[in-house]
């Protein structure tokens, strides 16, 4: 990755995830998040697997970073085969000033929430445009397809716009890896992030939703700022 090509937000992109595989150690095992920021978190490790004879383990939260694992040589384990994950990285949509925060753009949040609730510790990598002063949404859901008109009709009750996410070079939903739909939950009003949270992955076929509010004491995030990368903990 050239820093030429890169533009002011790829270039924030990538202090905050070069920043975060500082964090990796000798013999983890590594929850590996889905996106265009953890990406360059790989690509750090790629070198550092190179340079430094690093010995880790990649969990992954995705296809796509299965297979971009697989491209830059990181060793890939199955879940199952995880005794314990030290630390995942992982990317986020929206983070708020108690580390809460929304995940989902790329529909990857069913697997990055059981890897940020099995890790010892959550490393959230991000540009400064993902901060925010409150989670405004929208909040994707993933829930399987047979239920999809109870759900809408359940999350329009409760006050809001639930939109169906149309695929891109795809007719019809995205389907998740999980072999489920998306619905993209526009709130009518503010709400309490650990609230809707619960109200959402309550309704019966939502897998989960978005709002990740429980995880905010064992995470950092890093924020790729352009004067060098800031570590926010609580
Ligand atoms: O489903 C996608 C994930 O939650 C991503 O980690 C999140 O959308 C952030 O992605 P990016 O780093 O590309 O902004």
């Amino acid at each position: 990755m050239s820093n030429i090509e890169l533009s002011p937000q790829e270039k924030a992109k990538q202090r905050a995830g070069f920043k975060a595989a500082e964090y990796v150690k000798d013999g983890m095992t590594i929850g590996l998040g889905t996106g265009s920021t953890v990406a360059f978190t790989m690509a750090r490790l790629k070198e550092r697997i190179r340079d430094e004879s690093l010995t880790i383990r990649g969990v992954p939260t995705s296809i796509q970073t299965l297979i971009r694992a697989g491209e830059l040589g990181i060793p890939i384990i199955g879940l199952e085969q995880a005794e314990k994950i030290n630390l995942t990285i992982d990317g986020a949509d929206q983070i708020d000033p108690q580390l809460r925060l929304i995940k989902g753009r790329g529909a990857a949040h069913v697997r990055e929430r059981i890897l940020a609730d099995i890790s010892d510790r959550l490393i959230i990598v991000a540009d400064p445009t993902k901060l925010c002063t409150e989670l405004t949404g929208p909040v994707p859901i993933e829930i399987i397809p047979f239920a999809l008109s109870h759900v809408q009709n359940v999350l329009i009750k409760m006050g809001g716009n639930p939109v169906l996410r149309d695929g891109v070079k795809k007719d019809g939903p995205v389907i998740s890896d999980n072999g489920n739909i998306i619905l993209d939950y526009h709130p009518a009003q503010k709400y309490n992030p650990m609230d809707l949270e619960t109200a959402i992955n309550m309704i019966p076929g939502v897998v989960c939703c978005g709002i990740f509010a429980e995880f905010s004491e064992k995470t950092t995030v890093i924020i790729g700022e352009e004067e060098g990368p800031r570590v926010i903990s609580l």
